[in-house]
């Protein structure tokens, strides 16, 4: 039962226990990423840290270069969903992101804005953090590229961003519920919040979009779609330019195959997506 705690509205949060927090895994280039998102939020004036959560093959060196950019670095375990060898993922290494479900566990910020580390936010957002608690807010994905080759939305040609231009099929019954993108959203962290989490998990069966499937699942009662201006997930400037509000974009997310090249450099890490 996903059982999410929240403080009761209206009670002002301080602003010392809100954060922004990004997630950051290996020794290759997604430091670039989140140096670069350190740096976009001390230029938009944030009034709010940027919490890395790290796991323990992130080089002392990448860690010390977080927190000469006034990065709060955090230390946090893997988390992994039950096994099974069945389950294919999009991508491999999504299986690493499930660890980002650790960050609910960061009870010392009563609310949180969580950005990928291929995110780059390019005016202040930190108005995010005023909106009414007790809601999961996050920008709706698209289901038109390629890595969702295996999914009925993708095979029938249905996305949510247009859903009149193919018609989900009433003999599939009812179309498929909202769906963010996970890259980026904001949530109350708490310690009851996070143990429904990781107890979910152990009986929920890994799927394609990892932990972005799982969170949809656990969130799907309060989740509310925000404008995508708020992640501009790349892939919507070809694939939905209608839907996107060029003059106001606040945050771009580059998380398209081949667009982390040139964000992130050309490494071999970089090769995989
Ligand atoms: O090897 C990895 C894989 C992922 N990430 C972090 O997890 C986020 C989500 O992964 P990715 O950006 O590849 O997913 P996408 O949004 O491109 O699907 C990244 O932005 C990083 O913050 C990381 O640090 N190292
Ligand atoms: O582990 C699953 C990941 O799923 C999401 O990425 C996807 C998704 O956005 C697709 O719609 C895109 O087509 C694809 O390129 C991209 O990788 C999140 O951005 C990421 O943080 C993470 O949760």
């Amino acid at each position: 039962m996903s059982t999410i705690i929240s403080k009761m509205d209206g009670v002002s949060s301080n602003s010392s226990k809100r954060a922004y927090v990004t997630f950051l895994a290996g020794n290759g280039d997604y430091v670039k990423g989140v140096v670069g998102l350190a740096k976009g939020l001390r230029k938009v004036k944030s009034a709010y840290p940027l919490v890395v959560a790290i796991l323990d093959d992130v080089p002392e060196e990448h860690r010390q270069i977080l927190r000469s950019q006034g990065c709060i670095v955090r230390l946090i375990d893997p988390v992994y969903p039950p096994n099974n060898t069945q389950t294919q993922f999009a991508m491999a290494y999504y299986v690493i992101n499930y660890s980002k479900l650790r960050i609910w566990g960061f009870e010392e910020y009563e609310k949180m804005v969580y950005l990928d580390g291929d995110i780059q936010v390019f005016e202040n957002i930190d108005h995010l953090f005023e909106w009414p608690n007790g809601y999961f807010y996050a920008v709706m994905d698209c289901f038109c590229e390629k890595v969702w080759n295996f999914s009925t939305q993708y095979k029938i040609g249905y996305c949510q961003q247009c859903p009149e231009r193919v018609p989900w099929p009433a003999e599939s019954g009812s179309p498929p519920p909202l769906y963010f993108n996970a890259g980026m959203f904001v949530s109350e962290p708490s310690l009851v919040t996070y143990h429904n989490l990781m107890e979910a998990l152990e009986t929920t069966p890994p799927t394609a979009f990892a932990e972005q499937d799982f969170l949809n699942m656990f969130f799907k009662d309060i989740y509310k779609p925000i404008p995508n201006v708020y992640n501009l997930v790349l892939a919507m400037l070809w694939r939905h330019p209608e839907n996107v509000d060029f003059d106001n974009i606040k945050v771009a997310h580059y998380c398209a195959a081949k667009s982390k090249d040139r964000s992130l450099g050309d490494s071999q890490e970089r090769k995989r997506t």
